[in-house]
């Protein structure tokens, strides 16, 4: 999928909480190259304001059930262990890849390990993380999205999560926001001499 120059796949992760979602609304934006988002399908409720389909496709326990019985999903995990399940579809990948597109995946750790596994990929690989758990978690609490219960089970996560850094090419700490959206953009733009994009 990856061959003759179409497009290539950028996997973004980090801890709940860390900040992937502001920034990578941002590099959609501001990097000057051919990113898009891969929407991801999961069966958690949406919060206010998201929206199916953009967010992402928000699934019953049921419809995902089957969309992985299908094979439609390059990986699914189940995050956080809350039951909540979460999945990157074959079909936002590939049509994104063959129109020349960098392809972002906003997935956890578990999600990335899975893909690096999958020889017909040659990601880039990002972990953001805010620098320390403690602003981790006021980061959490400000966003007023998760109960206690998942903010536990964030900051839990979150530490396991950050054992697995080492695993990803680029480690960013996200401790301003402008200054981390500029750092991955050359990252990206410098990985772009190496594959030149067939869009830009
Ligand atoms: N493996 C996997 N993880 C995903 C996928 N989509 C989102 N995630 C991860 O699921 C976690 C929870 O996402 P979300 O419920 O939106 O909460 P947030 O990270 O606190 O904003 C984050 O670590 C995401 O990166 C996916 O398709 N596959
Ligand atoms: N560099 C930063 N400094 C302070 N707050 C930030 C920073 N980046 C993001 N935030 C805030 O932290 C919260 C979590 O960010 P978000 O993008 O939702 O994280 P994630 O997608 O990794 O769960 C949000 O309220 C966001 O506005």
């Amino acid at each position: 999928m990856n061959q003759d120059n179409k497009g290539r796949l950028v996997i973004i992760s980090g801890p709940s909480g860390a900040g992937k979602s502001t920034v990578v609304g941002r590099l959609l934006d501001e990097c000057g190259l051919p990113l898009r988002l891969s929407v991801s399908a999961t069966t958690r409720t949406p919060r206010p304001g998201e929206v199916d389909g953009v967010s992402y496709f928000f699934l019953t326990p049921e419809e995902f059930a089957k969309r992985q019985a299908a094979g439609d999903f390059l990986e699914s995990k189940e995050v956080f262990g809350l039951g909540h399940w979460y999945g990157t579809l074959r079909e936002q990948v590939a049509t994104g890849l063959n129109q020349g597109d960098w392809v972002i995946l906003e997935i956890d750790v578990q999600g990335a390990l899975t893909i690096l596994e999958n020889e017909d990929f040659d990601p880039i690989t990002l972990f953001i993380h805010p620098g320390g758990m403690d602003e981790l978690e006021n980061r959490l609490r400000s966003r007023r999205t998760e109960t206690n219960e998942a903010i536990s089970a964030r900051l839990e996560t979150a530490a396991a999560e950050m054992l697995y850094r080492h695993r990803y090419q680029f480690e960013i700490i996200n401790g301003n926001v402008d200054n981390a959206v500029a750092e991955i953009c050359q990252i990206l733009n410098d990985q772009k001499e190496n594959y030149p994009c067939s869009k830009s």
